[in-house]
């Protein structure tokens, strides 16, 4: 465990960590050998010389003295070292997330990070700042204790290494038993904890349906399973830890016997056998604890795997540096895409020439949003190519990638800032001449007159205080702002109110101006005015053309728009959102 946490340091930050590691294995040891200074002060208050004693005594009380001294700089460095890892892991962490594909951030996965984060590091963190100390009194004190008994007694010492190794023995094969099960606890317990999250935040749905905690049939099994587990764990622990108990303290009944005997024979003194005796209770002391102490560090051995996980994710391969690009069209050259073994988009080519505005349409499920997000390299392709600029995206370093792009989702993530901020999150350095003009460009002018401080107003968390309307409109003002050449544009499928239904229109036909649109089209005003249309069929293009064309070639499309005016929504999405789909605001 030391040494995984020692990989992850720096040497400077290793160096620490030593230090703290030598301050209490020192610390231990003395405490250790201060037990065997007891013997020489007995010795002479029992011969009746007290007088001898004073100056054992005084070593005795010096020793003392340099043990508070050492293990206090031992305690404050080892806490300095628990800080000082929780940072790195939470800076590592952090540089490592950001080199992520964004495909990698499924709500799923951004919930187990959240835990990841603050649990996890929180565990991994308690072992130098918390566990060192009982740990190198666990291994250390015992082994200097015993070392001083070879002084006091040889055949006292032999019996306490004829009894070690089974004491040894019964704690690894304890140790070995819970570490089998504790994996299989842990995952049942994220598990029970992400349904607990997913009920709560379906609510709702939920409700609606009539279904209480007790309808909620995942939870229920998760809970089960979670308790099991724990259940099964006990059975399987609990025989070992009897074991090692028992043989901890059948070690001190043989010391005491054996002490006994050598006493009553004549062999040892009183006062070796009293100090034969007070070695071996705090021989056996930290071995007990240590068996608390195992199940702590296997936790944490548990939370260290769960942040490794993270830091084992594989980012995508990055250009050194990204190629040249030409006019900002988007081109799908025969595209082939999969999340597992199914393909999701097959042998998909069209572009949208510079400029110019494309829509997406097609039932749902067809892959429209996938293909959206293989623009902006969330994912990358199976085979095929998707281009900006003639350039591949593997070919373009992240950041300037995402520099090209404005991405305007459904549900816009708002952050719990305010208006302005957000707003800014598209260029934190425009002017405020800049941020007006975008926002009365996305008519998000009337909504900033309205709020009572304005662009000041926070706007909750999510953008809880802002209707979807509006919040679509700051993402049109944010996108605006940044003014970047490619748009990503998935209209809102949710009712708007007529009025704030023309607002959104509006803003978005400022947002076409002079930019290269990929859309996802929900509304027939859209897909009428586009350059041109792709329709998605079970991932392949099944049409590509004008409105007027594709009506007039009286196929999918037609059927579609049939069907929409049939019915005045574009489509039902009939699937909820998938735990394993990345988030895309
Ligand atoms: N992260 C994911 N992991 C696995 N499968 C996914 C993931 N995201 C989407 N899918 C699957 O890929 C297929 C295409 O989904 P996509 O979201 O691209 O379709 P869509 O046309 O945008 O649908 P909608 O209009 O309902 O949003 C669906 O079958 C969906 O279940």
């Amino acid at each position: 465990m030391i040494s995984r946490l020692l990989r992850l340091m720096t040497p400077t930050q290793r160096a620490e960590l030593w230090r703290a590691i030598g301050f209490l294995g020192v610390a231990a040891a003395m405490q250790g050998v201060s037990f065997a200074l007891v013997l020489p002060v007995l010795r002479a208050l029992l011969s009746g010389a007290p007088a001898d004693a004073v100056p054992w005594l005084g070593i005795l009380a010096a020793l003392t003295v340099c043990y508070a001294v050492v293990q206090s700089r031992g305690v404050i460095a080892g806490r300095r070292a628990g800080y000082t890892l929780a940072g790195v892991l939470h800076e590592r962490l952090g540089d490592h997330v950001v080199t992520l594909p964004l495909g990698w951030f499924t709500a799923a996965r951004t919930g187990t990070f959240s835990r990841v984060t603050t649990q996890n590091v929180m565990s991994v963190m308690g072992v130098p700042g918390h566990l060192l100390e009982p740990l190198a009194n666990a291994v250390v004190t015992p082994v200097a204790a015993a070392i001083t008994l070879a002084f006091v007694d040889w055949r006292i010492a032999l019996g306490v290494l004829l009894t070690g190794p089974a004491v040894l023995v019964t704690y690894r094969w304890t140790n070995r038993l819970v570490r089998r099960t504790d994996r299989a606890v842990d995952a049942a317990s994220a598990e029970a904890g992400g349904q607990v999250v997913e009920f709560a935040r379906n609510q709702l749905v939920l409700r609606a349906a009539g279904r209480t905690a007790d309808g909620f049939r995942q939870l229920d099994d998760a809970l089960v399973r979670s308790r099991n587990a724990a259940r099964r764990m006990l059975r399987t622990v609990l025989p070992g830890l009897a074991g090692f108990v028992l043989s901890v303290q059948a070690m001190f009944t043989a010391l005491l016997i054996l002490s006994a005997i050598l006493l009553t024979n004549g062999e040892v003194d009183v006062a070796a056998a009293v100090v034969a005796l007070v070695l071996a209770v705090r021989l056996t002391e930290p071995l007990l604890a240590a068996a608390e102490l195992g199940a702590a560090l296997r936790m944490a051995s548990v939370a260290l795997d769960r942040v490794q996980e993270v830091l084992d994710a594989q980012p995508l391969p990055e250009p050194a540096q990204s190629s040249a690009l030409g006019p900002l069209a988007i081109t799908f050259d025969r595209v082939s895409f999969g999340y597992d073994d199914e393909l999701v988009l097959d042998d998909v080519s069209f572009t949208v020439p510079h400029g110019t505005t494309t829509a997406l349409v097609g039932a749902s499920g067809s892959g429209k949003s996938t293909a959206m997000r293989l623009v902006a390299r969330f994912f990358d392709v199976r085979s095929g190519a998707v281009r900006l600029g003639g350039t591949d995206v593997r070919d373009l370093r992240t950041p300037d990638l995402l520099a090209l792009i404005a991405p305007v989702f459904q549900e816009t993530y708002l952050f719990d800032a305010t208006l302005e901020e957000n707003v800014r999150l598209g260029k934190p350095d425009a002017s405020l001449a800049q941020l007006e003009e975008a926002a009365r460009r996305a008519r998000l002018d009337e909504v900033v007159t309205r709020l009572p401080d304005g662009w000041h107003t926070r706007v909750g968390e999510g953008g809880t205080r802002l209707s979807g309307g509006e919040r679509q409109r700051v993402a049109i003002a944010r996108a605006l702002l940044k003014d970047a050449p490619i748009v990503l544009l998935d209209e809102a499928t949710a009712a708007l109110d007529v009025h704030a239904e023309s607002a959104v229109t509006e803003a978005m036909a400022e947002l076409s101006h002079d930019r290269t649109l990929l859309v996802i089209a929900h509304r027939l005003g859209t897909v009428r005015d586009a350059d041109q249309i792709v329709v998605l069929d079970h991932g392949r293009v099944a049409e590509l053309g004008r409105h007027e064309e594709l009506l007039a070639h009286n196929g999918l499309y037609a059927r579609f728009i049939a069907q929409r005016e049939h019915a005045r929504g574009w489509h039902i999405a009939t699937r909820l959102k998938r735990k394993d789909e990345p988030c895309t605001t």
